[in-house]
């Protein structure tokens, strides 16, 4: 077991880490990766925070941190987020016409605080997705021969997801944790093992509690072979 990640919130994780220098390597060993991870990429490559150890006493994460976090399964995972600026107008746009934004200071954005908003989108740099996950699927993961179990695909969109709507709660908690109470996968091509894959997550929409989100799962050939449409739900306030 690796040593637990001294981590507070998930903004503030996002902010400090860096992905480790090994998976850095081995991902860079895959030239279509290349426009995500130079220097001149709009992401920033974070370890992917599910995989994080999260202490002998802590459950948290444990299907991702233990399970398939081995050799034989998944040896390699990173995340890719965008960088500040961008989150901060992503914030902006999606929570411009929620009722229940993540933070108070963004209700009742104005048409001056929107056309402002456009013109800083121009100006900073755009990235097309709010959350990227690359990851290596080792053959111990397959349901048909040296085929990705489908069951383990939609738990890849779920927490890539995961992440994706964390990145966008405020450390003021002024969103509650979000679950999952919709996931909609459609498996369009096999996804063969041993591979290398990103799966982009975007948010779509947001509405009161609800947040919709749309992913895709690609490997080296750029043929979408997944895609997955999700629904989630902040919890009430005071609890579930
Ligand atoms: C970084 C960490 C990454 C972690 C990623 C992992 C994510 C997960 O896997 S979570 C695990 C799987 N999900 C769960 O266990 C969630 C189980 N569900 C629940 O606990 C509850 O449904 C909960 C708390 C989310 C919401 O309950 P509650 O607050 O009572 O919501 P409720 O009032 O019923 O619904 C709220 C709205 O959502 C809608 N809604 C709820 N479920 C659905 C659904 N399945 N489909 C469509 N709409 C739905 C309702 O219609 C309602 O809409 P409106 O406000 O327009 O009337």
């Amino acid at each position: 077991m690796s040593t637990p990640h001294n981590w507070t919130t998930y903004t503030a994780f996002l902010r400090t880490s860096r992905a480790s220098e090994s998976d850095l390597k081995y991902f860079a060993l895959h030239p279509w990766l290349a426009p995500l991870l130079s220097p001149g990429s709009p992401y920033r490559s974070v370890p992917f925070f599910s995989r994080l150890e999260k202490g002998e006493n802590n459950t948290l994460d444990r299907f991702f941190n233990r399970v398939i976090n081995t050799n034989d399964t998944i040896p390699h995972a990173i995340a890719l987020v965008p960088g500040d600026e961008w989150l901060a107008l992503r914030r902006k746009e999606l929570f411009a016409s929620s009722t229940s934004s993540p933070s108070s200071s963004q209700q009742n954005v104005t048409g001056e605080e929107k056309e402002q908003a456009t013109t800083e989108q121009e100006t900073t740099q755009k990235a097309e997705y709010d959350f990227i996950l690359l990851t290596s699927l080792a053959p111990s993961l397959s349901g048909f021969t040296d085929t990705a179990h489908g069951g383990l695909l939609s738990a890849l969109f779920d927490e890539a997801m995961g992440c994706c709507t964390a990145a966008f709660r405020n450390d003021d908690d002024a969103v509650q944790e979000l679950f999952t109470v919709n996931l909609n996968v459609t498996y369009r091509r096999p996804v063969p093992l041993p591979g290398v894959y990103a799966i982009r997550v975007r948010v779509e929409k947001t509405e009161g509690r609800k947040w919709w989100l749309k992913g895709e799962l690609v490997g080296g050939d750029g043929v979408v072979r997944t895609s997955a449409e999700s629904l989630w739900v902040a919890a009430r306030k005071g609890g579930l």
